[in-house]
């Protein structure tokens, strides 16, 4: 049973029950669980609840934040410095006010600010949450809309559609909500075993190439680098990264296509390659996105090891594995509470995931939560036009028109960086978060397409990414990707057909001030659908979504930007506005979940954590070091147990 398991999904789901509490693992060098570092959850011997109690300071306080603040800005920030001038506030005994009452604005009715809605709930139960929305509908562009067609009805995603099964990282907070809503009905899994799990694809130039992955024999993936010319850059490149020089000290950020170069010493990995995946995930351009934040498992071994191959080849000699402090902890606290059938559903079969009802479905059943919880209000069509702290009352006033304010003692911002900024802004002082406005965004059009016919593709899988080395005339369009939708999440239609998603801009529009109307956005879908695949037929249904400025891009340079703006923010609001969502610590539906989450339950104990929501930008991440031998042995050993406590009888869904 446990070849059939992806491992690192079980040996973090399974956890819990080979490792002690978390204020304990600082000394179980015997475990499994090894902690390179003093948990931040259990600084000072002190609670998850009483940190929780330290988020707020009195005046004294407030005043020392406010100058240590002032001090860093401007000058190169000491994160230490400030983090210890926090300590030592508190060892003078200043702070913890805990006030019998607490008004919270969101900012921003998208997922971010539900979720945050959702976990301050969880959270601050005596909280009132007014949730201020500018558009009439909620969820931003998590868009799911059901469309009638002949024989009955299908489905179109415009935003994100699948999630992954991971602990790590973002996922476990979004089975968290699933759970928290009873969601897991509802689910549907895209099995390891389809063809969309195993057919990612890339085009270069004139024909598809699946990407080698799991499913792939090694002699087939072996070939595959030494025969086609997209892949040709990986055997010489990893030669090159094992023995190239170590990364120059003054180094603090590079784009991912410089790294790849100065690693695999050319520019093909970048360009055939790696440059499609990012257009998958960022819409952006692989010599603008950074290197430390978006590959920053990489980044941090080349920077140790002075290779990424040598250091993984280490890590693997000794059994190891690294998990940032972060995600352990979050697995330590979310995962006890989840359904271990479903999980192990998940771990077993799913590649990815959905809703029978598309991924709207968070969306939905967080609004009814909501909207039954009289302490939380919604105001929908109220755009925010100015955001203003009152030193004097310590509160942070809000306006939606003009001679109207509202007060708050504590403020989520879930909009985008340039957008908070901008209602910040004063006569006397324009451009008072400029880290934050400074943060770009591109703009995707998203077009669905429906063909009643089932066998409209050529092949099968998850779609395929479009490399920034096709040539103009191959993609005149600016297409960045296609998503074969019908075979990515399968039974969400009531009907036969196929389901296509054409996507096109991101970076390569970066100087549009125009964009093409819904009619064209069709035209060029079908252009590039006949150019690749050769598909001529007439889509009977069409949904096309022109998403301005939905992907913020993090550029090089993005992790120091973000340690400014936490100043820059506590300078402003003194630590009574924080900031989620897809501008600052990762742009998947998943990963602004756990912002929410973060910035709500404060998971790093951390003081500064609560204030602004970019406390992990202060200082270097702590990481941790899981002994595989070690979990899977106590991985068998809780199957067996497992096992038992069911009767010995497995439940499979
Ligand atoms: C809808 C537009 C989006 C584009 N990128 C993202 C969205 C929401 C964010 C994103 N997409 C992916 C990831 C990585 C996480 C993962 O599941 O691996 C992130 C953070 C991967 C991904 N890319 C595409 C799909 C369908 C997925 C799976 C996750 C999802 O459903 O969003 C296709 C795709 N997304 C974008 C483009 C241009 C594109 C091209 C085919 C932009």
């Amino acid at each position: 049973m446990r070849s059939q398991l992806s491992e690192h999904v079980v040996v973090a789901l399974l956890k819990p029950y080979y490792t002690i509490p978390g204020c304990q693992s600082s000394q179980s060098s015997s475990r499994s669980f090894h902690s390179t570092r003093t948990p931040p959850t259990c600084r000072s011997g002190m609670t998850p609840r009483a940190h929780r109690h330290q988020q707020r300071f009195n005046w004294t306080a407030r005043n020392q934040t406010i100058a240590s603040a002032e001090r860093s800005i401007g000058e190169p920030v000491n994160s230490q410095a400030y983090t210890s001038n926090v300590a030592a506030q508190r060892s003078r005994g200043w702070s913890i006010s805990q006030s019998a009452e607490e008004d919270y604005a969101i900012l921003g009715g998208g997922i971010t600010g539900l979720s945050a809605a959702h976990f301050l709930t969880k959270e601050k139960p005596t909280a009132t949450i007014t949730i201020y929305e500018g558009s009439k509908r909620l969820g931003g562009w998590l868009q799911s809309q059901r469309i009638e067609v002949d024989g009955g009805t299908i489905l179109f995603e415009q935003g994100p559609r699948t999630l992954r099964p991971n602990l790590e990282g973002s996922g476990i907070t979004i089975l968290e909500l699933i759970h928290d809503l009873k969601l897991t009905d509802e689910v549907l899994v895209t099995p390891k075993d389809s063809e969309a799990a195993k057919n990612r694809m890339v085009y270069y130039p004139d024909h598809l190439v699946t990407m080698p992955g799991p499913g792939q024999g090694f002699f087939e993936i072996l070939w595959k680098l030494i025969t086609e010319p997209a892949l040709k850059w990986v055997l010489p490149g990893m030669y090159n990264e094992w023995f190239n020089k170590p990364r120059p000290k003054h180094l603090e950020d590079e784009s991912i296509g410089d790294f790849l170069e100065r690693k695999l010493g050319s520019t093909d990995a970048a360009d055939n390659t790696v440059s499609a995946i990012l257009h998958g995930i960022y819409a952006g351009d692989v010599y603008q996105l950074s290197a430390k934040s978006l590959l920053s498992s990489a980044w941090r071994t080349d920077g140790s090891r002075g290779s990424i191959q040598r250091g993984t080849v280490d890590l693997f000699a000794k059994g190891v594995r690294i998990i940032s402090a972060r995600d352990q902890s979050l697995i330590e606290k979310i995962l006890p509470g989840l359904d271990r059938s479903f999980m192990e559903h998940l771990a077993r079969y799913a590649s990815v995931y959905s809703f029978k009802d598309g991924i709207s479905t968070l969306v939905t059943a967080l609004e009814k939560s909501l909207r039954a919880n009289p302490r939380v209000q919604f105001k929908t069509s109220h755009r925010v036009k100015t955001l203003k702290y009152d030193q004097k009352e310590g509160l942070v006033k809000i306006s939606t028109k003009a001679d109207h304010q509202e007060s708050f003692t504590k403020v989520i911002s879930t909009l985008s960086g340039p957008n908070l900024s901008s209602i910040t802004a004063t006569h006397e002082n324009p451009d008072p978060l400029p880290s934050l406005n400074s943060i770009h965004s591109v703009t995707v059009m998203v077009v669905n397409l429906y063909f009643p016919d089932p066998d409209v593709l050529p092949v099968h899988g998850f779609g395929y990414l479009i490399p920034r080395a096709i040539p103009f005339d191959q993609n005149p369009e600016c297409a960045l990707g296609v998503v074969f939708d019908s075979d990515a999440v399968s039974q969400q239609d009531a009907v036969l057909g196929t389901k296509v998603t054409v996507m096109i801009g991101g970076h390569w529009w970066d100087d549009f001030s125009e964009y093409p109307s819904q009619d064209e956005g069709v035209a060029m879908a079908r252009a590039i659908l006949e150019r690749h695949l050769k598909i001529t037929a007439v889509p009977t249904a069409t949904n096309v979504g022109l998403h301005e400025n939905c992907i913020p891009q993090y550029t090089v340079g993005h992790d120091a930007r973000m340690k400014k703006a936490h100043f820059e923010l506590m300078k402003a609001f003194n630590g009574k506005v924080a900031v989620a969502g897809n501008s600052y610590n990762g742009v998947g539906l998943a990963d602004c979940v756990a912002s929410a989450r973060d910035v709500v339950t404060n998971p790093d104990g951390n003081l500064e954590s609560a204030l602004t929501g970019l406390n992990g930008f202060l200082s270097e991440r702590k990481y941790e070091i899981l002994d595989l031998k070690e979990a899977r042995k106590d991985m068998r050993r809780h199957v067996e147990l497992s096992h038992k406590s069911r009767g010995g009888k497995k439940k499979d869904r």
